[in-house]
Order: structure tokens, then C-alpha cells, then sequence
């Protein structure tokens, strides 16, 4: 519904503003409920955050992380977000956090997915912090624009939980968080960086169908306003 822009002059300065709003959310969290919760994207953008968050000192034994999205691909493969989060995230004061991987060892996508629904079913109800990317084909998490469950997934009334998405621009099945389980975060970040990324925002907030840029759901539906971290 809202959307409030944080330009930053480069993504070193991106970097530490953000970890440094992150890790105050999840404190807040911590001092109200007594635990707190983050879900994070993967792909090319956010490891500088990841390695500034690391070392941001909170009491990250109370913390859970887990992904927003995630490849069936197992996490010693290099396209896997549990491996980019383990190399960049899950170190130095961030170590002692719990990590809930969205991948499992099952015999098919759609068993993992149910398995990772289970495993998660504690956590987000809403997260304290949700960190959304957004790739130049205007998918989000793994809402990907032709994607074989889009509609599943940006549902407002499917529960929330981890579901199947296949599309041509995806690579492998994903594994996916759906728009529910997501748009209420305490805390709603999208972290994009480049011109490129911005023009790509800018043809999202114009008009069009949101199964053409599955982004529009959560710049004009999600609950909580939407925080964009953008350098160039
Ligand atoms: O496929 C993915 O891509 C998006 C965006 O990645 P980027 O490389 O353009 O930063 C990411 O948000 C998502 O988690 C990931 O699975």
C-alpha cells in the first residue's frame, strides 16, 4: 500500500544503513516477544548486508533466519541461497543464530515444500523482518512471471507456508514463501540496487498485471509499507 524510498550514494553506505535497521528490528523483536525472526532473499545483491549484519552485535542466539526463496538444489550446490547466507551471513555474531534452510533432501519438490512448511510453521507469524529482492523480470522471492503456481502464491487467502514455483526464467524448482506468509512483516524491505533495478521499479509502479511483474503484489498489496533500499 505504502512505499517509502531510501536512496543510498553507493552499496557499502546501502550495506550498513540497513543491517543497522535490521538488527534494531530484530532487538525490538527480541525485547518484545522474546525471540525474533528474519527471512532474506538470495541472488547477486545482498551480500554486502549479509556480511554487515553479521556483525552487528544483538542477542542472535534468539534469532531464527530463514529464506524467502530457495532453488531445489542442495546447499553445496552454487546456486543455492542456504550457501550464500552459510558463507555470508551465518559468521562472526550472526554464527550463534538458528538457521531454518527452505531445501530438503526429499524425493520431490512438492514433498519438500511440505516438509519445509512444517519445519517452519513457528516462525513468521508475521516475521519480524522480511528482505525481498526483486530480479529484471520483476519476480520477487520466487513469484516468477509465468510461473507454473503465481497464482497459488500471490493469493491473498493461501496460508502461509512454502510452495512449488517452475518458470522459464527460474532455472531450477523453486522453493518458495508464499505473498502471505510475507507481506506483513514488522519489518517489509525491498533491497534492489542499479539504474537498472530502478527502471525496472519504475515500470512495476506503473499500471499493468501483476502476473506480468509479480512485484506489483507487495508494492500494492501487502500489508505493511514497503521499505526500498536502493543504491546505484
Ligand atoms: O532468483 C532470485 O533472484 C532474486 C533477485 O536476485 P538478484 O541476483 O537480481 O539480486 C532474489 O531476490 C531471489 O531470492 C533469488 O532466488
Amino acid at each position: 500500500m505504502t512505499a517509502n524510498m531510501h536512496a543510498f550514494a553507493n552499496g557499502a553506505d546501502l550495506a550498513g544503513k540497513l543491517a543497522d535497521k535490521v538488527a534494531e528490528t530484530l532487538s525490538a523483536g527480541i525485547a518484545a516477544r522474546g525471540s525474533a525472526s528474519i527471512a532474506v532473499s538470495g541472488g547477486s545483491t545482498p551480500k554486502a548486508f549479509f556480511q554487515a549484519l553479521s556483525s552487528r552485535s544483538i542477542d542472535w542466539g534468539k534469532v531464527t533466519i530463514t529464506l524467502v526463496d530457495e532453488r531445489f538444489v542442495p546447499a553445496d550446490n552454487p546456486r543455492s541461497n542456504h550457501l550464500l547466507v552459510q558463507e555470508n551471513l551465518l559468521k562472526d555474531k550472526a554464527a550463534a543464530a538458528r538457521f531454518l534452510p527452505l531445501y530438503q533432501a526429499a524425493a520431490s519438490v512438492e514433498e519438500a515444500a511440505a516438509i519445509a512448511t512444517e519445519k517452519t510453521k513457528a516462525v513468521g507469524h508475521p516475521f519480524d523482518v522480511a528482505i525481498l529482492g526483486m530480479g529484471n523480470d520483476g519476480h520477487t522471492a520466487s513469484f516468477f512471471p509465468g510461473g507454473s503456481n503465481l497464482q497459488t502464491a500471490l493469493d491473498p487467502n493461501t496460508p502461509r507456508g512454502i510452495i512449488t514455483m517452475e518458470a522459464e526464467g527460474a532455472g531450477e524448482p523453486r522453493l518458495t514463501f508464499t505473498f502471505s506468509s510475507l507481506q506483513d512483516a514488522r519489518l517489509l524491505v525491498l533491497h534492489i540496487e542499479g539504474e537498472g533495478k530502478k527502471d525496472v521499479l519504475a515500470k512495476a509502479e506503473a499500471a499493468g498485471e501483476e502476473t506480468e511483474m509479480p512485484i506489483r503484489a507487495v508494492l500494492r498489496r501487502a500489508a505493511s509499507p514497503v521499505e526500498i533500499y536502493w543504491a546505484p
